[in-house]
C-alpha cells in the first residue's frame, strides 16, 4: 500500500562453528577457536514481503553453510573481528546488486589452552570465563565497522568498597557502609576512533586479540587496584568512571567505551536482636559479622554509563 513502509532485514542466528588449526609440523600447538555467530542482511527483498517472490533472497540456511566454508577459506588462526569482517564482507561482495549491508555478531566461547605440570599443552584446552564478543557493520562500500567487547566478565570484591550519601525518603531503608563486598558481572563494549563516516578496516588496531586482552586487564586492574592495598570504591558508579577513564587514558585509538555493571548484592545475613523473644533462642548459638552472606542476583542493581572522547572541533585545531 502506498502509504506503508517496511524495514526488514533477514539472517540466521547463532551458528555455531569450532574451527581448528593443526600444528604445521610433528610436535607443533594445535590451535582453536569456537565461535557463536549471527547474520543479518540488508538487502533487495521487499517483494518477498509484499508479493511472495522469493527471487531475491539469500536463503538463511545458505548464510549458515557461508559461516563454515568461510571458516574453511582461513588457513591461520585469526581474530574474531578479523573473522566478522571477512564473513560480512562475503555477502555484499557476492550480491553486489540484491545485499546493501551486514551486521554480523559473533562471540567466542572462552577456550584456552591448558598447562599441564607448568607447561601449555599441544592440544589440550580447559574452558574459561568471559566471552569475547563482536559486531560487525559492513556497509555497501565494503567499510567495516566493528564493536569489540567483553562480557560475563565476573569480578569481586570482600572489602574497600561502601555507599554512603545517597539520597533518603521515607521509602530508604539501606543503611550507609564503608565496608561492603562489590561484585559484578561486567558487559563492556568499546569502539575504535572512526575517520570520516564508518570505520574503515585500514584503521582498525594492529591486533585485535592484543587489545582484547589488555582493555580486559585494565578494566579488571582498575576495578581491584593495586594486590595488597586496593582502592576503595564509593559506588559502582564511580569504579565504572575509573575503569572506563582508564581504558581510554591507555588506547588513544579507542573512541567511546560502554561498561554495564550489574550490583550483585551481597547481603549480610543478619538474625534478629535478642530483644525480639521468639529468636532468643538462635541468637544464643549464632552471632553473625560480616562473614556469612546472601548472595542474590534477583533483584539487582543496574548501572550502565557510556565514556566517549569529545569530537574535536575543527576550528579548535
Ligand atoms: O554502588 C551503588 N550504587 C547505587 O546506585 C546503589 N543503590 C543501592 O541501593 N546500592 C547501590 N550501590
Amino acid at each position: 500500500m502506498a502509504d506503508l513502509e517496511l524495514e526488514h532485514q533477514h539472517g540466521k542466528a547463532r551458528v555455531r562453528v569450532a574451527r581448528l588449526w593443526r600444528g604445521k609440523r610433528p610436535g607443533e600447538a594445535d590451535y582453536l577457536a569456537e565461535w557463536n555467530v549471527s547474520i543479518s542482511l540488508i538487502s533487495r527483498v521487499l517483494a518477498a514481503f509484499t508479493d511472495g517472490d522469493n527471487s531475491n533472497i539469500v536463503a538463511t540456511d545458505t548464510m549458515k553453510n557461508t559461516v563454515y566454508a568461510i571458516a574453511k577459506e582461513c588457513t591461520d588462526p585469526l581474530s574474531l573481528e578479523d573473522f566478522g569482517v571477512r564473513l560480512g564482507r562475503h555477502f555484499l561482495t557476492t550480491y553486489p546488486e540484491i545485499v546493501t549491508g551486514a551486521k554480523v555478531m559473533l562471540f567466542e566461547k572462552p577456550w584456552e589452552r591448558a598447562t599441564v605440570d607448568g607447561q601449555p599443552h599441544n592440544h589440550g584446552f580447559k574452558l574459561g570465563s568471559e566471552k569475547h564478543t563482536v559486531e560487525v557493520v559492513v556497509n555497501s562500500e565494503g567499510d567495516a565497522k566493528v564493536t569489540s567487547g567483553v562480557s560475563e566478565l565476573s569480578l569481586l570484591k570482600t572489602t574497600q568498597s561502601g555507599f554512603e550519601g545517597f539520597l533518603r525518603d521515607k521509602y530508604t531503608l539501606l543503611p550507609e557502609t564503608r565496608e561492603r563486598m562489590l561484585a559484578s558481572a561486567i558487559r563492556a563494549v568499546w569502539r575504535c576512533i572512526c575517520y570520516g563516516g564508518l570505520c574503515s578496516y585500514s584503521s582498525k588496531p594492529a591486533d585485535y586479540q592484543k587489545t582484547y586482552r589488555e582493555v580486559k586487564d585494565i578494566l579488571v586492574s582498575t576495578f581491584f587496584g593495586p594486590p595488597r592495598e586496593g582502592i576503595y570504591s564509593p559506588s559502582v558508579q564511580k569504579t565504572l568512571y575509573e575503569m572506563a577513564q582508564a581504558v581510554l587514558s591507555r588506547f588513544p585509538e579507542i573512541e567511546s567505551v560502554y561498561l554495564n555493571m550489574p550490583n550483585i548484592h551481597f547481603l549480610p545475613v543478619n538474625m534478629p536482636t535478642p530483644e525480639r523473644l521468639t529468636c532468643v533462642f538462635i541468637c544464643f548459638l549464632v552471632q553473625f559479622g560480616d562473614d556469612v552472606f546472601i548472595p542474590t542476583d534477583e533483584p539487582h542493581g543496574s548501572i550502565e554509563a557510556r565514556l566517549s572522547r569529545k569530537p574535536i572541533l575543527i576550528s579548535n585545531l
